[in-house]
C-alpha cells in the first residue's frame, strides 16, 4: 500500500488495531478521534491513588486477538481466580474450576448450589466447546443462553443462581435472552484461559495499541472527530471538526450509533445494553475473603456482581484503603443517584456477611454507561454488516461487525485492515 492514504475514524480498540495493520502494510494512516484520549469504551480514570475502569471490564487472556495484538507481559496483568463466589442472604459458597484452581476444589465440591449432574454437564459442555472454532460457534444454529442450557439439561437453580449473574455480567443481560454463541465462546475462553486487569488499569490496553500503531507510522489526532464522509468511489473527502482531508480509503471505527450516521449502513445494531459500575473505598484490611474471585448475587441484581478490585490488583487502591466495585445492570440503574446505589450495595453486602457491618463503604466513583454493548439476541450476528460495507472506498471496523467484546472489536480492526489492503492491490 505504498503511499496510499487511509483515514481511520475513531481510536477505540478496533480503530487502533486497523491503524497499526494498515501502517504496517505501508499505508499513510491518520486516525481522527473525537475524545481527548484513545480507548473508546475501554477507559480508566485515576484519582487520589485509586484506579477506576469505566465499567467492570476485564481482559480474557485467551482471546486470540488479545494474544496476537498485545504484549500481555508488558501489561503486567493481575489475574482473578477462576470461578466465583455465589452469594445470597446468609450464605456464600465457592464455585471453582478444579482443574485450574486446585486450592478451591474442596469448597467447590461441597457447594450445594450446584448438583452433581450440573458439574458433569459443565465438563461435557467444556469438551463440546473446546472442539469448536470461533467461526463454528458464530456460524452455528442460535438460541438464547437460557434455552440452550435447559436443552443441555442444567438445573433451573444452576441457571438462575450461577449462570444468570455470571454470564449476565458478561452480556449485561441477566435474563439470559442473549445469543448462546456469546455464552459458548466466552465459556470456551474461560475454560482455556484466565481473566485479569492490567496493573495500570484497562486503559493500558488501548494505550499499548496506540503505541504500536504510532510505531508502525500511524498518526493519531485526538479531539478531532469525523463529521462527514464524502465517498465518490475513487477516493473520499473526510471532514473533521477542524479540517477537510482527502484519502484513498476510510475506515469507520466509531461506536455503532455514529458509524450508522456516518455511513447510512442500517444493519449496524444500535440497541444498547447499559450498566452502572460504582466503586467504593473501604478501610484498609476490610477483605471480602473471596480469594480473588468475583461475588455473584444469586438472589437479585442489586447489584449483580461485587468485585474486590484491590485484592486482585493492589495497585488499584492507595496503601491505606481497599477498592471494591459493584455493577448494576440495565437502564433502571442509570437514573438512580449515587447514594441510593451505595445503600443497595451496603445492604446486600451486610446480608451476605451477616456478622459484619459495612458502615465504612464509601462511594467514590460512579460510571453510568448507557451504551456499553449492543444488544445480542439470538441470530443477531447473522445480520451484522461486513467490513466492506457501505462499499466504495469506505470500510467498517468495530465490535458491531463481529460480536460485542474486546475480541470482536480487535479482530474486526484486523479484518478491516486486511480488506482495505487486499482491495488496494
Ligand atoms: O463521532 C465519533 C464517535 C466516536 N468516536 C470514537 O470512536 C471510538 C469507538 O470505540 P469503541 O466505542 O470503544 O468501539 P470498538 O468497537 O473499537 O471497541 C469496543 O467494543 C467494546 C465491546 O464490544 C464491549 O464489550 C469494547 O469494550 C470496546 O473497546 C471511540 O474512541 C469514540 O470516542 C469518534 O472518534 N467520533
Amino acid at each position: 500500500m505504498d503511499g496510499e492514504t487511509v483515514v481511520v475514524a475513531g481510536a477505540g480498540l478496533a480503530g487502533l488495531v486497523a491503524a497499526r495493520h494498515l501502517a504496517d502494510a505501508g499505508a499513510d494512516v491518520t486516525v481522527f478521534e473525537r475524545r481527548p484520549e484513545v480507548g473508546g469504551r475501554v477507559r480508566t480514570q485515576k484519582r487520589d491513588g485509586f484506579t477506576f475502569d469505566r465499567g467492570f471490564q476485564v481482559l480474557f487472556t485467551k482471546y486470540p486477538a488479545v494474544r496476537r495484538e498485545l504484549d500481555l507481559s508488558a501489561l503486567d496483568v493481575r489475574y482473578f481466580a477462576p470461578g466465583a463466589v455465589i452469594a445470597r442472604p446468609g450464605q456464600r459458597s465457592t464455585l471453582s474450576d478444579p482443574i485450574r484452581d486446585p486450592r478451591a476444589t474442596v469448597a467447590s465440591l461441597q457447594n450445594d448450589e450446584v448438583t452433581t449432574t450440573d458439574k458433569l454437564r459443565t465438563l461435557a459442555l467444556r469438551q463440546h466447546v473446546g472442539s469448536m472454532t470461533e467461526n463454528e460457534i458464530f456460524g452455528s444454529e442460535d438460541d438464547s443462553i437460557r434455552d440452550y442450557l435447559r436443552e443441555w439439561g442444567f438445573s433451573e437453580d444452576y441457571i438462575e443462581h450461577f449462570v444468570a449473574p455470571f454470564y449476565g455480567g458478561i452480556t449485561l443481560d441477566r435474563s439470559l435472552s442473549t445469543s448462546k454463541r456469546v455464552f459458548e465462546y466466552t465459556f470456551k475462553m474461560l475454560s482455556e484461559g484466565s481473566i485479569g486487569v492490567p496493573a495500570g488499569g484497562m486503559q493500558a490496553v488501548p494505550e499499548q495499541l496506540a503505541a504500536n500503531a504510532r510505531k508502525a507510522g500511524a498518526r493519531i489526532v485526538t479531539e478531532s472527530g469525523v463529521e462527514h464522509i464524502d465517498d465518490n468511489g475513487d477516493s473520499a473527502t473526510i471532514t473533521t471538526v477542524e479540517e477537510t482531508v482527502d484519502a484513498d480509503f476510510v475506515v469507520v471505527a466509531t461506536d455503532p450509533k455514529e458509524a450508522r450516521r456516518l455511513t447510512d449502513v442500517n444493519q449496524i445494531p444500535t440497541n444498547a445494553r447499559s450498566c452502572v459500575t460504582q466503586s467504593y473505598r473501604l478501610p484498609k484490611g476490610t477483605k471480602l475473603e473471596t480469594r480473588k474471585k468475583l461475588l455473584l448475587n444469586a438472589a437479585d441484581d442489586a447489584p449483580n456482581t461485587v468485585v474486590p478490585m484491590s485484592e486482585v490488583a493492589p495497585e488499584y487502591a492507595p496503601d491505606d484503603a481497599e477498592l471494591v466495585n459493584a455493577t448494576f445492570l440495565g437502564t433502571s440503574a442509570l437514573d438512580r443517584d449515587a447514594s441510593e446505589l451505595a445503600e443497595m450495595t451496603r445492604k446486600t453486602l451486610e446480608s451476605w456477611y451477616p456478622d459484619r457491618m459495612f458502615d465504612g463503604l464509601e462511594p467514590i466513583h460512579t460510571d453510568r454507561i448507557e451504551f456499553a454493548q449492543f444488544d445480542q439476541p439470538p441470530g443477531v450476528h447473522d445480520a451484522l454488516p461486513t467490513n466492506r460495507e457501505p462499499g466504495g472506498r469506505t470500510y467498517l471496523a468495530g465490535d458491531f461487525t463481529a460480536w460485542s467484546s474486546i475480541q470482536g472489536a480487535m479482530q474486526s480492526g484486523r479484518n478491516a485492515a486486511e480488506a482495505v489492503r487486499s482491495d488496494a492491490e
